[in-house]
């Protein structure tokens, strides 16, 4: 029978290897570094940020509700076409809007609701950050707490996104003249800081390099997806690794969609080598390493998508898309 035929056993071995490169893990609720369930969980978190840069996670300090309400918090917000703080991006067809302290969400133009739930969203982040972080750090052996006390300031940002949806008359043309090519949404780039914890919508597209092939991340309700930026994967001298993403659209996932990105630095003013002197950021605090990415002003976001190591995978990658 097929079934048992070495090749469809290969090509099935080699699904499940894909999904389990990017696994579900549940983040336990205490902070028992000693308990076998953490120690499990920093073992799963830190194996899969090592083969593949990505994973999910699950924390009780997220309830779907809260995920629910600050998606359509965020769906409202950019929908509101008075609202000066929305970006387009120059380049991919999005808009965002940047918040980058949790002080700042007062000042954001949007209703007192949407403000309550953005603050809340903010402040479980800032909860699931410090998680993942004590995970990392237990799963390489480090004291629980080193990640962490690099991470002492809410050094993060928070960045509503919406995509809008793929117009009918263009759905034809979704493959670009290379039949190959799906439409890019958000082009490929590696995160900058150290954790980028994402809520989706669900609507599909987002997908990371893995082993030099554009794979789609999954999409589980009440999850968030967790992957690690390049100052993290530069700390750990490139045992963890910033994996490159995009977001695409094709038949699948052609309707808007909307996500929320928290992307946690480090404390500005510590050196974005941390010790690491073969880095290429020896020298430069977080702050200033975080400007040079971000294309100068940290607003946009816009500036250096990958590092000079991501750069080359990335070049010989693109060419098994
Ligand atoms: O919208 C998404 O799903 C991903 C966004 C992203 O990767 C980013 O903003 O850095
Ligand atoms: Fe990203």
């Amino acid at each position: 029978m097929l079934w048992y035929h070495p090749l469809a056993s290969a090509i099935v071995l080699s699904l499940n290897m894909v999904k389990n490169r990017i696994p579900l893990v549940n983040l336990p609720s205490d902070n028992d570094s000693s308990s076998e369930m953490m120690r499990q969980a920093a073992r799963q978190v830190s194996e899969a940020l090592e083969t593949s840069g990505f994973l999910l996670v699950q924390s009780h300090y997220l309830s779907k509700d809260l995920q629910q309400d600050a998606l359509v918090a965020t769906k409202e917000i950019l929908n509101d076409k008075d609202n000066s703080e929305t970006i387009l991006h120059p380049v991919d067809p999005k808009k965002y809007i940047m918040i980058q302290s949790a002080d700042s969400i007062e000042t954001l133009k949007a209703k007192d609701d949407q403000q309550k739930i953005l603050k809340e969203y903010w402040d479980v982040m800032e909860k699931v950050k410090h998680q993942v972080l004590h995970c990392i750090s237990l799963g390489l052996g480090l004291p629980p707490g080193y990640f962490s006390e690099c991470h002492s300031k809410s050094n993060s940002c928070l960045r509503l996104l919406h995509y809008p949806p793929v117009p009918e008359e263009s759905s034809s043309s979704l493959l670009d003249e290379n039949i190959s090519s799906p439409k890019i949404r958000c082009k490929a780039h590696s995160d900058y800081g150290s954790v980028t914890l994402l809520t989706s919508d669900g609507v599909g597209g987002l997908q990371a390099m893995i082993d030099g092939v554009w794979t789609d991340v999954p999409y589980v309700e009440g999850t968030i997806v967790v992957n690690i930026g390049s100052l993290l994967s530069d700390w750990t001298k490139g045992k963890l690794l910033s994996t490159l993403h995009r977001v695409v659209s094709n038949d699948k996932s052609s309707e808007p969609r909307t996500s929320i990105a928290f992307f946690a630095d480090p404390d500005g003013d510590i050196s974005a080598s941390l010790g690491n002197n073969s880095s290429e950021r020896a020298g430069m605090t977080v702050k200033e390493y975080i400007q040079y990415r971000a294309g100068g002003d940290n607003r946009g976001r816009v500036g250096v998508a990958f590092t000079s190591d991501e750069t080359n995978r990335a070049e010989g990658e693109s060419n098994k898309e």
